[in-house]
């Protein structure tokens, strides 16, 4: 079905949502309409767009990939202190020698392909409020219902509980390359979670480790091919919900990292690497010593983008703040404490706006 983008009337407008959002044709089915210029619900504000003009040397700010094969040897403290080093300074690094098979990598994005270029029908399935079960859902932009300016982004969201019903409810077309990828990861998230927990340098044991990874979500990106990527974003500006983010990035390109007072570098593909972030949740977990960098990410006008994270979360019912004993450490409060859940509503409660989310648990007096 094609859409004609009539941008004369405020009617349009509400079609565009019926069409995108509702109907579950999400931007892939804008895009293959054959729109001719960017509806005006797409174009964001000038100092929102990306341009890779504006794009600093990551050099001083973004190390060489860090081998993560070094962890189990010799170089143990070397790696460790490039893995604290990392998520101190910019929150963001890439890892090789993780784990994860090429061939597992090349399955996932293979399969967020194949996920998004199915019938609009077989997708809309999975829409919030339709989908059978609430851990697998599709969408749209960021917050659709709240958002002054859409996202060129389409997703796919299936948070792990356990196998049973991953088998049952996550779609079949890409169920089980997601799976894999996931648990081939499973040992890499344990190590460097642990290893930047126990960087923290206070007492912190096993169980309390593994609960901060025990609801985690294996999301699919697609980014289609737009026809004026410079007018708006795949992604706007934010940092991560979950503690750590494992991310996924074919060879496309286009994410960016803010560097704070200095600009934005470009976190560029490396064939086999997996990118690494730290999210909200272990910047409150430290106290703020680990940086939930703010990102976003441009679209292309060339080839459809696809990314897979792993979103490395607790519970909702998990308490997160400083860990016992930081504060004391560090002689100063900068979070308080919180459910994740409550942390998480806040969070997904509206659009994108940098680091703004982490305010709501920063401790103010
Ligand atoms: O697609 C990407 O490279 C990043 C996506 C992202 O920032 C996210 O899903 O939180
Ligand atoms: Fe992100």
């Amino acid at each position: 079905m094609g859409l004609a983008v009539d941008t004369t009337y405020p009617s349009s407008d509400a079609k565009l949502l019926e069409f995108v959002v509702n109907e579950g044709n999400g931007v892939k089915g804008l895009a293959d309409s054959n729109i001719a210029s960017l509806p005006p619900r797409y174009v964001h504000p000038l100092d929102e767009r990306i341009d890779r003009k504006d794009v600093i040397d990551a050099s001083p700010y973004l190390g060489a990939p860090i081998d993560m094969s070094g962890l189990e040897g010799m170089k143990k403290d070397a790696v460790v202190e490039a893995l604290c080093w990392a998520a101190e300074k910019l929150g963001f690094f890439q890892v090789v020698n993780h784990g994860v098979p090429l061939e597992v990598l090349e399955r996932a994005k293979q399969a967020a392909h194949t996920f998004f270029n199915l019938p609009s029908e077989k997708k809309a399935v999975f829409l919030k409020g339709k989908t059978p079960c609430p851990n697998v859902f599709y969408g749209t932009s960021f917050a659709p219902e709240t958002e002054k300016k859409l996202e060129w982004k389409d997703y796919l969201s299936m948070i792990y509980m356990n196998d049973e019903e991953a088998m049952q409810f996550w779609p079949q077309e890409c169920r089980d390359a997601a799976l894999d990828y996931m648990k081939a990861a499973n040992k890499m998230i344990h190590a460097i979670l642990s290893t930047l927990l126990r960087g923290l340098g206070v007492e912190i044991d096993e169980s309390t480790i593994g609960q901060y990874m025990e609801a985690n979500a294996v999301n699919m990106n697609y980014y289609p091919i737009c026809p004026s990527p410079e007018l708006t974003v795949g992604v706007g500006r934010h940092s991560d919900l979950a503690a750590l983010t494992i991310l996924l990035q074919d060879d496309i390109g286009g994410l960016f990292v803010k560097v704070e007072d200095k600009g934005w570098i470009e976190i560029p593909p490396v064939e086999g690497a997996l990118v690494i972030n730290v999210g909200d949740t272990l910047e409150i977990l430290s106290n703020g010593r680990y940086k939930s960098a703010e990102h976003r990410v441009l679209a292309s006008s060339t080839k459809a983008r696809v990314s897979v994270p792993i979103f490395v979360s607790p519970r909702p019912p998990t308490m997160i703040g400083p860990l016992p004993g930081l504060p004391e450490k560090d002689g100063k409060t900068v979070y308080r404490q919180l459910l994740f859940g409550e942390y998480m509503a806040n969070y997904f409660g509206g659009g994108h706006q940098g680091k703004k989310t982490l305010d709501f648990a920063k401790i103010t007096n």
